[in-house]
């Protein structure tokens, strides 16, 4: 037997299956989907069984060295899925798969054999290769086929496991951590003091912080803390992490329905029938913010629990808010795999294989949760559907809607897509009929949805008010401080990034290797690149003109907690943002202790635009709502709507009515102004008309085909050459625009040009796209890419 092997090489040459003799004793224990050794070149690699096949045409083939897994980690369903991804995303099929299986699988970790059951169940001859031990080294275990065979079968009735040697294996680990003893005295170096003065500031006297924690957080290495030690600023101790990111939110999983509303029930059984008929059907639900689309969910997918079945629902990372897991947790308690990166390598690898052995039938996570190897899929279901975190922006560049689409049709499940704001893409394919619409347009609680209020800036700013804050925001932050009412303020992070400028030459500080402006970072007086990393100090004077009129402009949500609380000294405040919720588990407690009515005002960013529920809100604030406006993206007018919208949608969702204060310097601009009324279908007309004139989808599809390199004539050369064939090659509708350099010019001291598609049906772009990524990956080393195709791009950057 011969195994048709992908090997783990992206590159052009090797994006093929590769012909392996199978040994007898591998033979009758290989198949489809497994991983395996097999040498390659003068190393060995692993790689994908992709088919297993009696004859090769080849005349001296090699041997697969050994088989890595005791069952498939890839299915048939996600096999075709990765062919069909790595076309369609134009990528390697290898990066196809490899994005599909948990990270701790990826790794090169040491596999172990491991116990699950009382060793006497066991066949003899497996049981004398444990001896009197729970566990043994995969590589130790002799290719024998009677007894790989027999180890198999143990490891599908249970009574067996493969683990993967992980540093966070085990339920709970040691880790080694560090307490403040003493700072009277400085320490020596500027190091030293920057890593006390955040131990101190961050965790205060007493508080145990793991050493790896702090030197990811504050920047500094391991040599400076143990000197710090040595020193006895610090007094090194050794702590116990439990591995369950749950251990609060432990459910029983009983939790009662709530009666629905007519609207509802209307939605929920059409949902329903789709799912008993095994249809196939996309449907979209556009549901006010508070309209109770997550029960809508939750009852789909307890009665298909019944029959069996199984169901994914992807949210936005940023909204994996534990209140969101725990709603899941409460109604179906055990029963529910959580996916999302806060967790660690190991904890995503245990809650894989949850779904992978059927111990659940129901997983919720973010992105690459609708890879979920379940194989009788009853429903899939896409909540915030716009949002753009669904789009993976890297390779594979594929996004989780039409995924989900594609095993939506393998399945004949039906799928969901939920939002209060739809992209322009999906409503325009719901008003087509192409997707069923379902709506919500009320709350549950028959409330109307909050009033808003827009403030203009630019009056506020004529008035003499130079702060953050509007008179009417300020009042009515003042209202409900007196009513013991609780408000939101968001702040988008995006705008308001604080760079430096002069204000005598108007120089700003930009990255030496990317053609970005440098962020300035407060706690550790640095700026910093988000792109390649570069730091520089502050300067004291303007490296342009020597004037000292230099400092750093936009506000940080720091500064604004900084003022708020100047204003409002009795206010409680909770700040939610990147610096404060590092620590794991901090998003979990800052939202509970809001929620126990612990703070009066929780500021924050995108972080708490989604998915908040709590009846205590019932004012919401926007400081700056022209932020997302002004970039350079098509897309700025609907991000705006969408967000508007959200962060409105989290004041008054129970019995006291909600109001919303939008601060703008655009107050006229349509997003703007039809957030304010709650207008989504004007809206999506209006936006309609603005896509059709300028050709932007949902009347086009993109692509965007980027070029980077050190020379800037080398990268536009290939730009030409792309467009030219490009050109030739497509029909009359399609347009082809460019090479320009790309808005961000230069990132890591590459040059950047792009190429825009347009088009509206190129069955054959494709396979031209493909000819072309193929053709540069010639050209180049594999360290530098140089070529990066974006099917349906997000961003334009
Ligand atoms: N039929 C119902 N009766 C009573 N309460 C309900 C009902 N349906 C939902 N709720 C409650 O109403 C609140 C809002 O519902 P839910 O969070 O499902 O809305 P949503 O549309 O998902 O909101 P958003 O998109 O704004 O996050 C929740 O607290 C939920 O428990
Ligand atoms: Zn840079
Ligand atoms: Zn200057």
């Amino acid at each position: 037997m011969y195994a048709k092997v992908i090997v783990d090489v992206p590159t052009g040459g090797t994006d093929r299956p590769f012909d392996y003799y199978l040994p007898e004793a591998l033979a009758e224990n290989a198949s489809k989907g497994m991983r395996v050794l097999v040498p390659f070149g003068q190393r060995k690699l692993t790689g994908f069984i992709v088919d297993i096949v009696s004859e090769t045409k080849l005349e001296k083939v090699k041997s697969v060295s050994e088989l890595l897994d005791l069952t498939p980690v890839l299915n048939n369903e996600l096999l075709r899925l990765g062919e069909w991804l790595a076309t369609e995303t134009i990528c390697f099929q290898i990066t196809a798969f490899q994005s599909m299986i948990p990270a701790a699988m990826r790794a090169k970790a040491m596999k172990k054999l491991s116990l699950l059951s009382k060793r006497e169940k066991l066949p003899m001859n497996v049981q004398a290769l444990f001896g009197q031990a729970d566990e043994v080294d995969w590589a130790q275990v002799p290719a024998d086929a009677r007894l790989l065979r027999d180890i198999r079968n143990e490891a599908e009735q249970g009574h067996l496991t493969m683990k993967y040697a992980l540093k966070d294996q085990a339920k709970h680990r040691k880790v080694k951590a560090v307490v403040i003893q003493r700072y009277e005295t400085p320490p020596a170096t500027e190091k030293q003091k920057q890593a006390l003065l955040f131990m101190a500031e961050q965790y205060g006297e007493g508080e145990l912080v793991a050493i790896q924690i702090l030197m990811k957080q504050a920047a500094i290495s391991r040599s400076v803390v143990n000197t710090l030690i040595k020193n006895d600023y610090l007094q090194e101790k050794e702590i116990v992490i439990d591995r369950n990111p749950y251990t609060d939110a432990e459910e029983d999983g009983n939790e009662e329905k709530a009666t629905l509303t007519s609207d509802q029930t209307d939605v929920l059984a059409k949902v329903k029938k789709n799912i008993t008929q095994s249809q196939a059907t996309p449907m979209l639900l556009h549901g006010v913010t508070g309209s109770g689309k997550t029960e809508i969910y939750l009852q789909a997918i307890d009665q298909l629990m019944e029959a069996g079945k199984e169901a994914i629902v992807l949210v936005p990372e940023i909204s994996l808010t534990p209140q969101m897991v725990e709603r899941f947790k409460k109604r179906f308690g055990a029963n529910v795999a959580v996916l999302h990166s806060a967790l660690s390598v190991g904890e995503r690898f245990d809650e894989w294989k949850k779904i992978q052995e059927k111990r659940v039938q129901v997983a919720v996570g973010a992105r690459s949760a609708v890879f979920a190897p379940f194989t009788n899929l009853g429903l899939i279901v896409i909540d915030e559907e716009h949002e753009s975190s669904y789009k993976q922006e890297e390779y594979p560049r594929y996004h989780a809607r039409e995924v989900a689409l594609w095993r939506s049709r393998y399945h004949d499940c039906p799928v969901v897509l939920g939002s209060a704001t739809p992209s322009m893409e999906s409503y325009a394919r719901a008003a087509k009929g192409v997707y069923e619409l379902l709506s919500l347009p009320e709350r549950v609680n028959q409330k109307p949805l909050p009033d808003i209020e827009l403030v203009d800036m630019r009056l506020e700013m004529r008035e003499g008010n130079r702060s953050v804050f509007s008179t009417s925001l300020l009042e009515k932050l003042r209202d409900r401080l007196k009513k013991g009412e609780q408000s939101v303020l968001f702040l988008n992070r995006r705008g308001f990034s604080t760079f430096v400028m002069c204000r005598n030459c108007g120089y700003v500080g930009m990255c030496p290797h990317c053609e970005i402006s440098l962020t300035y970072h407060q706690r550790d007086g640095q700026l910093k690149c988000h792109y390649c990393g570069h730091e520089e100090r502050l300067y004291e004077r303007c490296p342009s003109c020597e004037s000292a009129h230099i400092r750093y402009f936009g506000t940080g949500t720091q500064r604004v907690e900084e003022e708020l609380q100047q204003l409002l000294p009795e206010a409680r405040i909770i700040r939610m943002d990147n610096d404060t919720t590092r620590k794991k588990g901090a998003h979990e407690r800052l939202l509970k202790n809001f929620g126990a009515g612990e703070a009066d005002i929780l500021l924050g960013t995108q972080m708490i635009a989604k998915g908040l529920d709590f009846p205590n809100i019932t004012l919401a604030g926007i400081l700056a709502a022209d932020t997302l406006l002004h970039l350079p993206d098509f897309r700025a007018q609907e991000r705006t709507f969408q967000l508007l919208t959200q962060v409105s949608g989290r004041a008054g969702r129970d019995e006291k009515a909600g109001e919303v204060v939008i601060q703008t310097y655009n107050p006229e601009h349509y997003a703007i102004q039809l957030a304010q009324s709650h207008d989504y279908l004007s809206f999506f007309k209006k936006e309609l008309g603005q896509r059709k004139q300028a050709g932007y989808p949902p009347y086009y599809y993109l692509t965007l085909i980027t070029f980077a390199h050190p020379n800037y004539a080398t990268a536009m050369k290939a730009g030409e050459h792309a467009g030219r064939v490009l050109r030739s090659n497509l029909g009359e509708d399609a347009i082809v625009l460019g090479p320009t350099p790309s808005p961000i010019a230069r990132i890591k001291d590459r040059y950047r040009c792009q190429c825009m598609v347009k088009y509206k049906d190129e069955p054959a772009l494709t396979e031209l796209l493909r000819e072309l990524f193929t053709y540069f990956q010639k050209e180049i080393q594999q360290d530098q890419r140089f070529i990066t195709i974006d099917r349906h791009p997000n961003m334009f950057m």
